[in-house]
């Protein structure tokens, strides 16, 4: 399929339904239209402030990604004029948010695009949102937990959110005893028809779509800041590819959030509209600070095999990269009876799982195009574990001597890198930490 351009016609919202829609076209000899339907919870007796529609504005273009990938057109053209922090954000979702597809489906020009805006607009009177009570998106691993329980114990009365939350998310919303509020997002079917027609398709960024709705819940909603708990990895890509980053998590790393916080800000006036709670810390660090909490034993999941559309049923699958980065992560925190029974297997006893923790510990391969963390982080989690469970023995065994030198465990467990934390929520994370 051939198509020259993609387009925005429109997009409607009922405040009264809560219900958005948002069209999409891919033109060219045999033209494409598409409509996301994305759900709103909808506040009782408020009104829909100007800033929402603000935010439905980007989350428009955004959203757009998943039909872009159809076709993969040379040109996007967004629908209206913008201030320039917009336009950059618009561009890095088009680019670097779908580098993976790009790579994978060998079209370099995605990684040239530049997302076209028909004007320039000046940015949005400022909106002081930034006493409101967080908005906690939950995502049913371990990440948000974390969160959630530091807001929670510093008094900030957090509102859990989660878009499509599927039984492992609604289990772990029911653990934490708090009301949570959640937007519904239906992509259009025409994409999944096409797709089993054999369309072009592959990753797309996520996270930036999920932090939209949230925002938007949050504005309408009277909240305050929307708080991601995006770690410290994720901004480090799998691989590079003719000279550009390869990110299957690109929309969770910190570049992504600068990114969208100054977009929302400027177009929407938001003055605290996002950050990641979590940006400085390693998932080994987080993994110890998740073990403070059993309540979430029976409920906790990271394995993405149980977030598929069609298959919401499952919990850790104990066969992917991610669970077995988790595994390994928690493992220096808590009993291997605990463990086992979050995770239902025993992921040490089984030799067949000797590979897959060989690439996490960077013999084998690139970082797998998976939510899991550094190879340093492997590495140190290893040098933490003194058993001699099977799979243990062989890995110990593999690593070569030289390795170790990049297991710097004190590395590993302290804060760093360029964060968004403003400064209250930063007293309370360190006050977590102590
Ligand atoms: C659950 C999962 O990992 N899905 C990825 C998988 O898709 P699959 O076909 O196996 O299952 P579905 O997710 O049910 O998707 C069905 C089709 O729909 C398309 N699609 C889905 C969501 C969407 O927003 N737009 C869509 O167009 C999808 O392409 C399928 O054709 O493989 C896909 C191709 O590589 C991935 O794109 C699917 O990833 C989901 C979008 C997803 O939610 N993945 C997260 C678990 C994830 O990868 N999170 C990353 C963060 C990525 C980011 O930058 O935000 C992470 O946690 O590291
Ligand atoms: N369905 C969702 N609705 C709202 N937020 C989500 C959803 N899925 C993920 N998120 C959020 O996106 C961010 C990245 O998701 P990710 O899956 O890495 O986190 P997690 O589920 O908390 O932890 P883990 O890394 O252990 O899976 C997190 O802040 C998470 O809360």
């Amino acid at each position: 399929m051939q198509f020259e351009v993609m387009r925005f016609p429109s997009y409607a919202f009922d405040p009264q339904t809560g219900v958005a829609t948002f069209d999409y076209a891919l033109e060219g000899p045999e033209p494409l239209a598409f409509t996301e339907t994305i759900t709103f919870p909808v506040p009782a007796g408020r009104a829909v402030p100007e800033a929402f529609h603000r935010v439905l504005d980007l989350l428009h273009v955004v959203a757009g990604v998943s039909y872009y990938k159809v076709g993969a057109p040379p040109r996007v053209v967004a629908p209206r004029p913008v201030p320039p922090a917009v336009a950059d954000f618009f561009t890095a979702v088009y680019t670097h948010g779908l580098a993976e597809y790009a790579y994978r489906n060998q079209l370099a020009h995605v990684l040239d695009l530049t997302v076209e805006v028909p004007g320039v607009a000046s940015a949005a009177e400022p909106v002081d949102n930034s006493q409101g009570r967080p908005l906690s998106a939950v995502g049913g691993g371990k990440d948000s937990i974390v969160t959630l329980e530091i807001l929670r114990a510093a008094g900030l009365d957090p509102v859990p959110f989660s878009v499509n939350p599927n039984p492992v998310i609604k289990a772990v919303n029911a653990a934490s005893g708090l009301a949570a509020p959640a937007a519904r997002r239906q992509l259009d079917p025409r994409l999944f028809e096409l797709n089993k027609a054999g369309a072009l398709n592959g990753h797309i960024p996520v996270t930036a779509i999920n932090s939209l709705i949230a925002i938007a819940t949050a504005v309408w909603h009277g909240l305050g800041p929307v708080v991601m708990s995006n770690e410290r990895s994720a901004s480090d890509p799998n691989l590079i590819w003719n000279g550009h980053e390869i990110n299957h998590q690109w929309s969770k790393g910190v570049a992504a959030e600068g990114l969208l916080r100054a977009a929302v800000t400027a177009h929407a006036g938001l003055t605290e509209p996002y950050f990641s709670l979590l940006r400085s810390l390693s998932e080994l660090h987080i993994a110890q600070l998740f073990a403070r909490h059993t309540a979430y034993d029976d409920v906790v999941t990271s394995c993405n095999k149980a977030f598929k559309l069609h298959d919401p049923t499952v919990r850790w699958c104990g066969d992917c990269p991610k669970c077995r980065f988790v595994f390994l992560a928690m493992a220096p925190a808590m009993e291997r009876s605990r463990l086992t029974h979050i995770f239902g297997h025993d992921l040490f006893a089984d030799p067949a799982q000797v590979p897959g923790f060989l690439e996490l510990l960077g013999i084998d391969a690139h970082k797998p195009f998976e939510c899991v963390g550094e190879v340093e982080e492997s590495l140190v989690a290893l040098s933490m574990l003194d058993d001699d469970a099977p799979v243990l023995v062989a890995l110990r065994a593999a690593v070569p001597p030289t390795a170790w030198a990049a297991a710097d465990r004190e590395a590993v467990l302290a804060p760093a890198g360029r964060t968004y934390v403003p400064e209250a929520y930063a007293k309370i994370l360190d006050a977590a930490l102590a």
